[in-house]
């Protein structure tokens, strides 16, 4: 974006160049600046292009003082000499405020535009005091004062509004993460579970469907946990488990606190040997788990596979059907039907 405006901006200065020569009323001030600010672009769009020491946001500043600069010495040239009260050079000067506000970080373009309204107001008085009376001159530097106030003001208050959306926008997603994530674990919660898979449209099973598995993974005698250890050290267990399970998947898979002490796990395209051994592998890595005083904390896998039903309720009842198995016989254990 800001080296195409960089060729933009090339291009309008060539533009321009080309017009005021051809048709013969270039000043020779604007004569000689154009190539150089046309030079000035062009070393800062390489400079951009290839250097990674360079910070891009120096650069944004430095093409903004460079327009700011010929626009303000331009106008404060056609304001030098005894006709000079009403010319009409100053009429581009809005043009730096409006820049500054668009391309420059708020901070940034608050400061600078003073700085630069203040390189103008003097500059322009400078020039004017030589060849007028200190009441037309006065009269002329009010009126540009004037104007760019207002230009500064205006621009400032649709800026301040843009930023103070941009941050409701922020608050409202930030929000909206909470209300799909498990505070307590950082994994998604039952209902961003439920979202995802909306999203990934797993309801109904085809044969052209993509292939998944669903494990629900239960920590056994977690109520001993919390009777014998406190439920502030049954929430440090809970966030544990919950961590070790989302170290061990793939990106891909995914992973939620369904409830209480039962997560979901769900795994795409993987085959049910797979499944299988991803099971095996988070069952054994629980059992190996210590927090403080608290050991020999041990899962329960019930697996459900797409292929053996026709929507993810189904999917669902098996694999909660496989838990309860794997409880009753004895838990600590993964069960699934192939
Ligand atoms: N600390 C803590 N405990 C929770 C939370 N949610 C549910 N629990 C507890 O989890 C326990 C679940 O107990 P049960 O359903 O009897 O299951 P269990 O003791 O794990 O026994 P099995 O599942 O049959 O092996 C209850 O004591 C709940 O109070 C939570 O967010 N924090």
């Amino acid at each position: 974006m800001f080296r195409r405006l960089l060729l933009l901006a090339c291009v309008s200065f060539m533009l321009v160049w080309l017009i005021d020569e051809s048709s013969g009323i270039i000043s020779p001030y604007d004569a000689a600046a154009y190539p150089i600010c046309i030079a000035a672009f062009a070393v800062i769009y390489v400079a951009s292009r290839y250097s990674s020491h360079l910070h891009q946001s120096n650069l944004h500043l430095l093409a903004y003082l460079i327009v700011a600069g010929y626009l303000i010495s331009t106008s404060i040239w056609h304001h030098i000499g005894s006709n000079a009260l009403f010319s009409n050079a100053a009429q581009w000067l809005g043009l730096n405020y409006v820049i500054a506000y668009l391309f420059l970080e708020v901070k940034r373009a608050v400061s600078t535009t003073i700085v630069v309204l203040a390189a103008t107001l003097i500059g322009h008085y400078v020039v004017l005091i030589q060849n007028h009376s200190l009441e037309d001159t006065m009269g002329v530097v009010l009126n540009i004062a004037v104007a760019h106030v207002v230009y500064i003001v205006l621009l400032w208050t649709v800026v301040r509004l843009r930023v103070k959306a941009a941050q409701a926008n922020s608050r409202i997603n930030l929000l909206e993460n909470y209300a799909y994530v498990d505070l307590l674990t950082g994994i998604l919660n039952r209902r961003g579970l439920e979202r995802v898979f909306d999203e990934l449209g797993i309801d109904q099973i085809t044969k052209d469907s993509q292939r998944y598995a669903l494990m629900i993974i239960d920590i056994d005698y977690f109520k001993q946990v919390n009777d014998q250890f406190g439920h502030t050290m049954g929430d440090k267990v809970l966030a544990k488990v919950a961590a070790k399970l989302n170290r061990a998947i793939r990106p891909e898979d995914i992973i939620g606190r369904w409830g209480g002490e039962e997560f979901v796990v769900l795994t795409l395209n993987r085959t049910p040997q797979e499944v299988l051994a991803l099971a095996e592998q988070l069952r054994l890595g629980i059992s190996q788990l210590s927090l403080d005083d608290v050991s020999g904390i041990t899962v329960s896998i019930g697996i459900g596979f797409s292929n053996l039903a026709k929507t993810r309720q189904e999917v669902f009842n098996i694999a909660d059907s496989n838990l309860y198995e794997a409880k009753q016989s004895g838990r600590d254990s993964v069960r699934c039907s192939i």
